[in-house]
């Protein structure tokens, strides 16, 4: 069996909420703090099978239910993708969603990580 490594730290948790913390920064206008419900999107829930927002995000990292970076990274691309299947490009949601992808892959880029694993350790 693999040895699951030992975080008695919570030094993955640090890195999260650090993570989240500048992300959320991004979303100016909090489309993206809570999860969106079929008033304010019709249809929405039958739409988009896998929900996601900031504030699930949060309650997984609290609750330790992310075993890795990539694991709140794919949460991240998750929400970001919904509101690219469910807006059409010319909403402002969409464009949000796009910026938001793009400063997040660059904030969770192998060399960022590397190096917030460097100041870490
Ligand atoms: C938590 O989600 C939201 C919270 C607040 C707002 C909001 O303030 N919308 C006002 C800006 C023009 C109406 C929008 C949203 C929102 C996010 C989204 C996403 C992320 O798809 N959304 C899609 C359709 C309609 N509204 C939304």
């Amino acid at each position: 069996s693999i040895a699951i490594k030992e975080d008695e730290h919570g030094i993955l948790k640090q890195c999260l909420l650090y993570i989240q913390k500048n992300l959320q920064k991004k979303d100016v206008n909090g489309f993206f703090a809570y999860p969106v419900n079929d008033v304010i999107a019709p249809g929405y829930s039958s739409i988009i099978p896998h929900p996601m927002d900031f504030s699930t995000m949060l309650s997984k990292i609290e609750n330790d239910e992310y075993r890795s970076v990539l694991e709140y990274k794919k949460d991240f691309v998750l929400m970001c993708n919904n509101a690219m299947t469910y807006n059409r490009p010319e909403t402002i949601y969409y464009k949000e969603a796009k910026k938001l992808l793009h400063s997040g892959m660059k904030m969770l880029s192998k060399d960022k990580l590397l190096n917030m694993k460097k100041n870490l350790v």
